[in-house]
């Protein structure tokens, strides 16, 4: 089964990285084609991919085609290759914002289409994807590209009205997460530690606390009780983070986010 990636940024090469990784493709079935030459191709030679010249030569020589450009530029590709795509080739997009309703209207009312939320975690499998997939996918093919998503990753099925929401605390959220760890490491640095010791601490911290929670089914609050000792130091710099107004300052954030999305903004 070929793969064929149209786009070759950050989020295609994330999702490739993890395919390659978990072995569940092999390098020579995945197809790519990027706006550069200098960028896609040495991407590609490097992962034995197979480099392709023209967005419709990559269509026609790919099983799965997947949408891995920008929101802006879906509807030019999709119309450039309008002739090279079949009406039963089965279509994942990651786009945000962009509805499977409009991905049929740019390409045929039946086109079997999965859209899909991915994050960039998913280069070490460790991905956390919404997927939702219209009815014209046959049951064979939903199992064969949710068998790949899940190779990658948790995967969660979502009605397409809660993708934005979904995209913005996870997605979106990895930056917001590095974000949280960066800053916990430049306050190491404050307190002399040098910035890479710091960031390893500051990460595997955030590593142990997110398997905590996922292996106890803990809330984030009791582990927090557990954490503050009576009258103790974390208690603190707990009440002062608020008084900063951290958590109003993550909930504008993710506001600001979903409106970005939604093009409410
Ligand atoms: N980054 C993320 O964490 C996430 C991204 N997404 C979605 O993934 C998509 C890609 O985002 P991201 O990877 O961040 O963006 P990037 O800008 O990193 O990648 C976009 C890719 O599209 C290529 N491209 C641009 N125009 C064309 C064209 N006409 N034909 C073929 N390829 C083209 C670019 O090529 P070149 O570099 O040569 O210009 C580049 O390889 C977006 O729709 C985004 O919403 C979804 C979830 C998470
Ligand atoms: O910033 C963006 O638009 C994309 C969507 C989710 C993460 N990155």
């Amino acid at each position: 089964m070929k793969i064929g990636f149209i786009g070759a940024g950050a989020m295609a090469q994330a999702i490739i990285d993890g395919l390659l990784k978990s072995k569940v493709v092999v390098a020579e079935d995945i197809l790519i084609h990027g706006n550069h030459k200098n960028r896609y191709e040495p991407y590609a030679k490097k992962n034995g991919l197979v480099a392709c010249e023209t967005n419709s030569e990559l269509t026609s020589k790919s099983d799965i085609l997947v949408i891995a450009v920008v929101p802006a530029v879906v509807q030019p590709v999709l119309n450039e290759i309008a002739t090279s795509l079949k009406n039963t080739q089965p279509i994942i997009s990651m786009a945000s914002g962009i509805t499977i309703d409009r991905l049929q209207e740019l390409t045929s009312d039946t086109q079997p289409i999965l859209r899909i939320l991915p994050n960039v975690n998913s280069a070490y499998n460790a991905g956390m994807t919404a997927v939702a997939a219209n009815k014209y996918l046959e049951d064979e093919n939903l199992t064969e590209l949710l068998k790949l998503m899940s190779a990658i990753g948790e995967v969660i099925e979502l009605p397409e009205t809660q993708f934005a929401n979904f995209s913005a605390i996870s997605g979106s959220a990895v930056a917001y997460i590095d974000f949280f760890i960066d800053a916990l490491s430049r306050a190491g640095v404050k307190y002399g530690f040098d910035k890479a010791t710091a960031t390893k601490i500051a990460a595997q911290t955030t590593l142990g606390s997110a398997q905590s929670l996922i292996q106890s089914g803990e809330t984030p609050a009791e582990v927090i009780d557990k954490v503050c000792s009576p009258g103790g130091d974390t208690i603190a710099g707990i009440l002062a983070m608020e008084q900063a107004g951290l958590l109003n300052a993550v909930v504008k954030g993710i506001d600001a986010t979903i409106e970005k999305s939604t093009g409410n903004n």
